[in-house]
């Protein structure tokens, strides 16, 4: 890997989009390798396009980006710099094997020809493993579910060496298990001196596994230590509602007054979940029925309450909500 250090530094970053609309304006902060940030914000609060500007796929109109100490085209000339899409950004109907899209990776090694080196084929294979999506490697992406097409992009990420990962929602459609190996492996990363951003909106992952927090709503509100920012007023602040942490212990379930918030379905040994929150389109609240399915409900927060509830009944989960 590249000698240099791992950073972003966003300098009074202002984007204003063709249509008028300023996205972002007087952003500010500074990040160092070692470091898992969450960035989060209400939907529309200028996350991705933070991401594409950090990516060099939009220009501000104002300020600065340098990652490791470079300018953006230098640092991604370099690799220095992978981004892990949003499934919805990804045409999963295009005819490519796993394979292929580890390989995507390394391209910035090679030349025009792009004919893969040893090297190459080294690094494709022991990202795909470290992933455990070896065994998928001549699949079509198409005939992948959710947590493995998440995998895909991480092992490709992986395979580019980068010293900066960018993650776009990496937990929405996966299950408890892949959310794990998703947060080994981004800690195992950190540790090695990656530098972490991921924009989520699954709140309460951010105190396991995030040591720092990026909150913006078109500028930054707060950016710091997540013991010290992803504080209630912060977040408040962020989301602008009232925020409630919700606990989930057998028929303990929560620790406010509001009856709508979860609703407990089924007996002790089959413990069922309704929960809702007013952003999902879903019917209110989800199924969480002894087999794991959710029904009428996409929501990765969902589905992790509710497998959550099923796999530990007595388990005191806190999962944090913000209620509009
Ligand atoms: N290409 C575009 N042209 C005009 N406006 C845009 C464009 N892309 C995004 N916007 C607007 O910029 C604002 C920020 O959008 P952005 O996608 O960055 O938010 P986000 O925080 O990632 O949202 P979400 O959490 O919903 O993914 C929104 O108001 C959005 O409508």
């Amino acid at each position: 890997m590249n000698d240099l250090t791992a950073s972003i530094e966003v300098h009074d970053v202002a984007v204003r989009y063709n249509n008028g609309h300023t996205a972002l304006h007087d952003v500010s902060f500074h990040l160092q390798g070692g470091t898992t940030c969450a960035l989060v914000g209400v939907n529309g609060g200028g996350k991705s396009t933070l991401f594409k500007s950090i990516m060099g796929l939009i220009k501000p109109q104002q300020g600065q980006i340098r990652l490791c100490g470079l300018p953006i085209s230098h640092a991604l000339k370099q690799n220095l710099v992978a981004y892990v899409p949003q499934s919805e950004e990804v045409d999963w109907l295009f005819p490519v094997s796993v394979y292929d899209v580890v390989m995507m990776g390394r391209y910035g090694y090679m030349n025009f020809l792009r004919i893969p080196k040893q090297l190459d084929k080294e690094k494709v294979q022991a990202a795909m493993q470290r992933v455990d999506i070896a065994h998928l490697a001549d699949r079509q992406i198409s005939e992948l579910s959710g947590g493995q097409k998440k995998r895909v992009f991480l092992a490709r990420a992986l395979a580019q060496q980068s010293k900066i990962i960018l993650l776009d929602e990496p937990f929405t459609g996966v299950d408890v298990k892949t959310e794990k190996a998703i947060m080994d492996l981004l800690d195992a990363l950190r540790h090695e001196g990656h530098l972490i951003l991921i924009s989520t909106h699954n709140l309460g992952t951010v105190p396991e596994f995030c040591d720092q927090v990026v909150m913006i709503n078109r500028t930054v509100l707060a950016a710091g230590s997540t013991e010290s920012t992803f504080t209630q007023q912060n977040l408040e602040r962020v989301f602008g509602g009232v925020l409630r942490q919700i606990r989930l212990a057998g028929k303990d379930l929560h620790d406010d007054e509001d009856a709508r918030a979860i609703t407990i379905l089924a007996d002790d040994e089959i413990p069922a979940v309704f929960y809702g929150h007013k952003d999902c389109d879903a019917p209110f609240g989800c199924v969480c029925k002894q087999n794991g399915d959710v029904s009428h409900c996409q929501d990765s927060r969902h589905k992790r309450v509710a497998n959550q509830n099923m796999n530990a009944q007595r388990q005191k989960t806190i999962e944090i909500k913000v209620e509009k």
